[in-house]
């Protein structure tokens, strides 16, 4: 059985990652499956150092072949933020109605054309013994000045995808994991992935 495990404790993220691999037959685990294991500590000023600390941790822990996700969302008129702060922007405990409660409101009076952003992923791969290495994705979009669509997480309903002419929250996930920054970074991990887990499935 070829199985992948994902650093994360994300519910959003993890139905994404079992969307994208189960039709080719490989069984996504994440840190919702180990709950006895702490959240790794973002402490990184990318989001390629955080991808890394978290894939990095489970994977010593482990000894497995482990991916590390470290995602977020950058508005321009913003100058970036919320960025690698996207999953706590509005404080402790995270909260996703509040994320998007704050960001709006930041955004109070921001004409439509100034409102461009991009959700960014960086994903990490550490197999033991090795030196971890990254790809990453982008998505390019508009914030919305309020929700639309129950679909997804995070912000993204108030995300709005101009080649499609909705929000990310009104897409399937078949249409979301087409074109999102997570399925634009995981495209660029394809051609190593099999050699990786058979290596893994091996270890
Ligand atoms: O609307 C969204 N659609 C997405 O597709 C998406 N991807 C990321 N994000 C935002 O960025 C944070 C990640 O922060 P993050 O990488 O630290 O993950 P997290 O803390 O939620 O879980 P973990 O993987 O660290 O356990 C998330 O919470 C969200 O706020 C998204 N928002
Ligand atoms: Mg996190």
């Amino acid at each position: 059985m070829k199985e992948v495990i994902i650093a994360t404790k994300n519910p959003g993220k993890a139905r994404e990652f079992e969307h994208i691999f189960s039709p080719r037959g490989i069984v996504v685990k994440t840190l919702l499956d180990f709950p006895e294991f702490p959240e790794v500590e973002e402490t990184g000023t990318t989001f390629e150092e955080n991808a890394i600390l978290k894939a990095e941790a489970v994977s010593k822990a482990l000894n497995k072949m482990v991916i590390g996700d470290d995602s977020g969302l950058m508005i321009d008129a913003l100058e970036g933020r919320p960025g690698i702060y996207s999953a706590r922007y509005a404080g402790e405990p995270k909260n996703d109605e509040n994320n998007i409660d704050k960001v709006l409101s930041e955004l109070t009076g921001v004409p439509a054309e100034k409102r461009t952003a991009r959700f960014y992923c960086a994903l990490a791969v550490a197999v033991p013994g090795q030196e971890a290495f990254t790809v990453s994705g982008t998505c390019e979009g508009r914030i919305l000045e309020e929700r639309r669509g129950t679909n997804g997480f995070g912000y993204d309903p108030v995300f709005f995808v101009p080649e499609k002419g909705v929000a990310m929250a009104e897409l399937s996930s078949d249409e979301k994991n087409k074109i999102s920054h997570r399925a634009n970074a995981l495209m660029k991990l394809d051609e190593m992935l099999d050699s990786l887990l058979e290596r893994a499935e091996r270890s």
